[in-house]
């Protein structure tokens, strides 16, 4: 696993925690302009993961670790991104680029989230997607 320090979000909660997986998974961008990645090509794409929240739940789990790093690897590990259903070959703000698929990283360990009582809130979604090229998504509307 690659180690390294990530950008930092401020916010006032209590406690806040980051994972860190990987998963490898080929996809294209649909569009001309954007050169040799139109073809079909692979990454190892390494994510982390920034919850957090005030309230902890039965177990003392702010929200279980294995559970963020599942939600995404096992939909996402040796898959075709374009065939999932997240990302779209019409729509450039569903093409599976670094940026969208940040964004839905995000939308799928939100929307887990938002189904414990204790309410935890994805703060950021780093992704690498090469050993130069990553982007840090950052929801507009979180609470701080
Ligand atoms: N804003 C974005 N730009 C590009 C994306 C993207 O998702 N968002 N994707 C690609 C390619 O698909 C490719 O995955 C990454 O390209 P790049 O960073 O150029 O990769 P290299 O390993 O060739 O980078 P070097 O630093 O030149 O070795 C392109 N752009
Ligand atoms: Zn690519």
């Amino acid at each position: 696993m690659m180690q390294q320090i990530y950008p930092v979000t401020a916010h006032s909660y209590a406690y806040e925690l980051n994972k860190d997986f990987h998963f490898s998974a080929a996809h294209y961008v649909p569009h001309e302009d954007a050169g040799i990645c139109q073809y079909m090509h692979g990454h190892t794409y390494y994510a982390n993961i920034t919850i957090a929240g005030d309230e902890l739940d039965h177990t003392g789990f702010l929200v279980n670790f294995r559970t963020i790093k599942e939600l995404i690897q096992k939909r996402f590990d040796h898959g075709v991104m374009n065939k999932d259903s997240a990302f779209s070959d019409i729509h450039a703000t569903a093409f599976p680029t670094t940026e969208v698929i940040a964004r839905v990283t995000y939308e799928i360990v939100q929307d887990y989230l938002n189904t414990l009582l204790n309410q935890p809130v994805c703060l950021q979604v780093f992704l690498r997607e090469t050993p130069t090229s990553y982007c840090v998504y950052r929801p507009k509307e979180a609470k701080k």
